[in-house]
């Protein structure tokens, strides 16, 4: 791999934002191939790539193909989506029944993205005071991992109406490893264009110029053409 301090060009970077816009939520267009070793090879190269807290490395990786443990994982899901959409009433109850939520069947396989809490001892450089730090460092190997899923044309739906615990015990993990992510992976027929939730007008994705703030809490920005940079949509 090359050590250039130079800019990506056009190409390499249009290919990088590419797949940060196009990357979607899977959950309804999963296809039943499965995902060759040497691509989940490379996936999970990218996700171990991730940085993390005094390079701890929290994770480990479950590769999940077996039906019986995923229909387990499954009736966790049920059981837990029954109790979320108790939160709701009357139309939003409808529209979050009416939303498919995950895919952990229809997908060719799952992983458990986990992060081992003790990893690195007591003392890991950079998480003295914030201990969450290694669970935040295991969300950006999910992230590293879904966003080269969608350069591989694989899309990638997170799951996390589960209960921890019952997801913990199915997956034997000992009692410092945390289930960060359940992932369902495989090929799709479409990535859609954009989120479901907002097309099915669940939420939007907000304006970015006004979560963009100058020197504080609520402080506008000054910078006029950054400001309207912003705003493009
Ligand atoms: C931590 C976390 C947890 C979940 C999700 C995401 C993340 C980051 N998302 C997917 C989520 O709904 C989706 O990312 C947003 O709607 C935005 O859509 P795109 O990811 O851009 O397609 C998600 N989706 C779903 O159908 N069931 C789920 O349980 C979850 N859980």
């Amino acid at each position: 791999m090359s050590n250039h301090n130079d800019p990506f060009t056009a190409a390499q970077r249009e290919g990088l934002y590419r797949a940060i816009f196009e990357r979607r939520d899977v959950r309804s267009q999963f296809l039943p191939e499965p995902i060759p070793d040497d691509v989940l090879g490379r996936i999970l190269k990218a996700a171990h790539h991730a940085p993390s807290v005094g390079f701890m490395q929290p994770w480990d990786f479950i590769v999940i193909d077996s039906l019986a443990v995923r229909k387990r994982v499954l009736a966790s899901f049920n059981e837990e989506n029954e109790k979320a959409a108790d939160q709701y009433t009357g139309r939003r109850k409808d529209t979050y029944r009416s939303l498919k939520l995950q895919g952990i069947l229809e997908s060719p396989m799952n992983l458990c993205i986990t992060c081992d809490r003790t990893r690195g001892g007591p003392h890991v450089l950079g998480r003295n005071s914030i201990v969450e730090m290694d669970l935040f460092s295991t969300c950006l190997a999910v992230q590293n991992l879904w966003l080269a899923a969608r350069a591989e044309g694989i899309g990638v739906g997170w799951v996390s109406i589960l209960d921890q615990q019952v997801l913990s015990d199915i997956l034997q993990l000992p009692e410092h490893v945390y289930p960060l992510a359940y992932l369902c992976l495989g090929y799709v027929s479409e990535f859609l264009g954009q989120p479901e939730l907002q097309t099915r007008g669940w939420r939007s994705r907000l304006p970015l110029e006004e979560l963009v703030h100058g020197n504080g809490w609520g402080g506008s920005l000054e910078q006029e053409t950054l400001l309207a940079q912003l705003k493009q949509r």
